[in-house]
């Protein structure tokens, strides 16, 4: 009764057009089986949904992409976040979730809102055609979030390499993990290095995880692989996600307009854009025994495929689920995952956003997209390489 379908989630063609295999995931049954990869697969909001939430039965430990950390070594040591599970996943996400709060980030909010204007006067005095990846996306984040973690100056370009081959890893050792592989030792080395107390600025969250360190929250041998975290975590995904946010505003005159008028709209925009494009498109769990779901049995010690962008767009939890909303309430999306795990760094990620489109909003009044979007390959990240576009100034 678990339908076995010939799907390859990490092929070209899945990842260039996801949405009609999500149609035939979701349409088949509550769970499916995954022939090439031998996993099961759910699609459905409320089978995600279930899978997220309960990590007794779906756990993280054993790696949360294809990879099972029981049966083959991990390509990295393991995350003490992402791939852990309580108690040992407890302590280090009780520090992030302070160190990430809404409130500790008020503290970097002006000087966030004053790089994105000079960010965008930057990009308008070059004229009014632009990639929004290029000349905005790629840039934003990497002029803020570095300094925000306490890095040093050099070696920052490592930052998207590491985040894409990170999110590569998390599938099957295909061409993209294999074109990746290519040049990564170095990159890892700064990585690991950047995570040492001695590299890291004072005052930044960075020494800060170090500081929970000294005072007994977290271990000091946990507390480099929490900075590792939010350099994994960190950029690819806001990137993704500023870039997804203007994706979803081009060419809509009328939202741009009403945008302009009432900047309370914003963080509902951002959640929609993450709901409706979902930057991270999937993630794996291994049951713990055998886990009932939707009336099937599934046995223990197997890999089950969360596709969260295709729950995001479920017609059973969302009305006109393709379109992008500004009036629907986002909330209960899946594209912060949800539960124990759920997004840490969401607010972080909220603010960079609406920093970006608050500057754009006060200097732009339409914005259009002048030749097609192209799109970004990688195994779990669904980003783009390029979004021409032209903007009309106030
Ligand atoms: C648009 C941007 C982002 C998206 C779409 C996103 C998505 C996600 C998702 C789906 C998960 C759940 C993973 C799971 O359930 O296995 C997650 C967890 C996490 N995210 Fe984000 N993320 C974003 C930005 C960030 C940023 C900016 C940071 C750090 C500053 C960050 C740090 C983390 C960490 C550390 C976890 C693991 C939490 C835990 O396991 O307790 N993320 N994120
Ligand atoms: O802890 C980590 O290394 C980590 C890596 C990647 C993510 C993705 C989901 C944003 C989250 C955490």
């Amino acid at each position: 009764e678990v339908p076995r379908l010939d799907i390859d989630p990490f092929s070209d063609a899945f990842l260039a057009d996801p949405f009609p295999f999500h149609e035939r995931l979701r349409e088949a049954a509550p769970v499916t089986y995954l022939e090439p990869y031998g996993v099961y697969a759910v699609a459905r909001y409320a089978e995600v949904h279930r899978a997220l939430t309960d990590w007794q039965g779906l756990q993280s430990a054993a790696g949360v992409g294809l990879s099972n950390f029981r049966k083959e070594p991990p390509w990295r040591p393991p995350s003490v976040l992402l791939e852990a599970d309580p108690p040992r996943h407890d302590a280090p996400r009780s520090v992030l979730v302070k160190l990430l709060s809404p409130r500790r980030l008020r503290a970097l909010e002006a000087g966030w809102r004053a790089d994105a204007a000079r960010v965008v006067d930057e990009m308008l005095a070059r004229g009014r055609d632009f990639d929004a990846v290029t000349d905005l996306a790629e840039v934003f984040p990497l002029r803020v979030f570095p300094d925000a973690i306490g890095l040093g100056d050099s070696g920052r370009e490592h930052l998207l390499p590491y985040g894409d081959f990170a999110f590569n890893a998390f599938g099957p050792r295909n061409r993209l993990v294999e074109e990746g592989q290519a040049g990564i030792g170095p990159t890892m080395a700064w990585i690991d290095a950047q995570c040492r107390r001695e590299n890291l600025a004072p005052g930044g969250i960075g020494q800060q995880i170090w500081e929970a360190a000294d005072r007994g929250e977290i271990t000091a041998e946990q507390a480099p692989f929490v900075v590792r975290s939010l350099l994994t975590a960190g950029v690819d995904t806001t990137v993704t996600g500023i870039a997804s946010v203007l994706h979803a505003l081009a060419d809509r005159p009328e939202d741009w307009r009403r945008l302009r008028a009432d900047r309370s709209l914003l963080p509902r925009v951002f959640e929609e854009a993450v709901r409706l494009e979902s930057p991270v498109q999937t993630f794996f769990r291994t049951t713990t025994q055998p886990v009932e779901l939707a009336g099937v049995e599934i046995p223990a010690d197997e890999k089950v495929l969360m596709f969260l962008g295709a729950a995001n767009r479920d017609w059973r939890r969302w009305h006109d689920p393709h379109a992008f909303d500004l009036h629907r309430d986002p909330s209960g999306h899946v594209g912060f995952g949800m539960g124990l795990h759920q997004c840490v760094g969401q607010h972080l990620a909220r603010l960079e956003a609406v920093s970006v489109l608050d500057a754009l909003l006060d200097r732009v009044t339409a914005l259009e997209t002048t030749g097609p979007a192209r799109r970004h390959l990688n195994n779990t990240l669904r980003g783009f390489e390029a979004l021409p576009m032209r903007l009309t100034a106030a």
